[in-house]
């Protein structure tokens, strides 16, 4: 099958480029940019002898006539403008931006302070958490890949939330990114000298993720209260750990809660539980589309902690987009994704 990466000059679509280059049934066909239309290994020093393919600028007709898939990994506000004009086209569409996630335009517009897309295609766009939302990621042609932040978190949460295990009204989020997920254009505040031997929070109660995740949490269970959910960077490329704390609503062990989150993602060769004692860091899943959680049950305060990282390239941005096109396409969900983590 075809496949066109629109954003490719990006760490996203750079990433895309890395995976599909290797993968056995889709073969990337075009690759796109709005700046200068020179070879990608020019762009991509690293891709010397490894591609002939060349940046092309972005022409929907031409790019639906020859793919069967394109990837979007432009800034939020761009994929808006770009998905209608490939939504009559009959191509699949993956977005890996924020554009298509909040099914209300308004809380998009008030969240991403652009404005939002139709709600036409709000309504054919498919949440692609995969793990969560297979049927209907296998079902459609238009996918909203989830954010980063949210994918770490909710994977996360899912099992307690979905068993009713916990107190609705007390969700905190303490999560932390490396700078490869601000992305690769240039910013005063992701300078080495701003990031090196630093650690600061950002964005303090005013993340973009927050109403994505409440979203997802509130179709799982209506009566979640509104979530805190925090933001910090780490002076590391890849990588999200999310810490996330939640009140226990029965008394039930570290052992048990374990053994459920095994039983939730038996199906999920993505989603790896660890075993007691034992947490994951955010290097054990580097390079990876593996989601790792650990977790603890605090008999002292009642209160349960969860442990989850990614790659936020990778299962949080163009892993889980590879694997959600794999699910589209009636292959294996791992295929062309199994990499092991690159550790050290
Ligand atoms: N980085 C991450 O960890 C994650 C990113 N995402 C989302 O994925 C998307 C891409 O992110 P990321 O790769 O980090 O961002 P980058 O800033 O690294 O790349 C953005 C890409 O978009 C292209 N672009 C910019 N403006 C336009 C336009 N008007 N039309 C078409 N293409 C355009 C740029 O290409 P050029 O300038 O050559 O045209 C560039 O290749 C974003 O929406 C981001 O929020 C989601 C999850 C995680
Ligand atoms: C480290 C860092 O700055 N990360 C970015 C992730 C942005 C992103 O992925 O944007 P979407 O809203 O399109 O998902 C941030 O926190 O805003």
């Amino acid at each position: 099958m075809q496949v066109s990466i629109i954003g490719t000059t990006g760490y996203g679509g750079g990433e895309l480029f890395r995976i599909l280059h290797h993968h056995p049934v889709f073969r990337v066909q075009s690759v796109h940019t709005t700046r200068d239309e020179i070879p990608l290994s020019e762009e991509f020093p690293h891709l010397n002898g490894m591609t002939s393919l060349k940046l092309e600028h972005i022409n929907a007709e031409k790019i639906a006539k020859h793919s069967d898939i394109v990837f979007i990994a432009a800034p939020s506000g761009v994929s808006s403008k770009l998905v209608p004009a490939f939504a009559h086209t009959g191509i699949q569409i993956i977005d890996l931006s924020g554009d298509l996630r909040l099914t209300d335009g308004e809380l998009y517009r008030k969240w991403y302070k652009h404005e939002p897309i139709g709600s036409n295609l709000l309504e054919k766009a498919v949440y692609g958490l995969s793990e969560w939302n297979k049927q209907k990621i296998i079902d459609s042609n238009l996918i909203a890949n989830p954010g980063c932040y949210p994918t770490a978190t909710l994977l996360g949460l899912a099992p307690v939330i979905k068993q009713k295990l916990i107190n609705p009204d007390m969700i905190i989020v303490d999560a932390k990114s490396g700078a490869s997920g601000a992305g690769r254009s240039v910013s005063k505040n992701l300078l080495f000298s701003e990031i090196n031997e630093n650690f600061r929070i950002y964005k303090v109660n005013e993340h973009q993720h927050i109403p994505e995740i409440q979203q997802q949490l509130n179709l799982w269970d209506a009566e979640i209260s509104p979530i805190t959910f925090n933001t910090h960077l780490l002076p590391i490329t890849r990588g999200i750990m999310a810490t996330i704390y939640v009140n226990l609503t029965e008394n039930i062990n570290t052992d048990r809660l374990i053994e459920l989150y095994k039983e939730q993602y038996s199906n999920n060769p993505f989603v790896r539980i660890r075993q007691k004692g034992n947490f994951p860091s955010v290097k054990e899943v580097s390079g990876s589309n593996y989601c790792d959680i650990g977790l603890h049950a605090d008999e002292r305060t009642g209160r349960l902690t969860i442990v989850s990282v990614i790659d936020n390239l990778m299962k949080g941005a163009a892993g889980q987009a590879v694997q959600n096109a794999n699910l589209m396409n009636g292959l294996n969900e791992k295929t062309g994704l199994e990499f092991i983590p690159m550790y050290p």
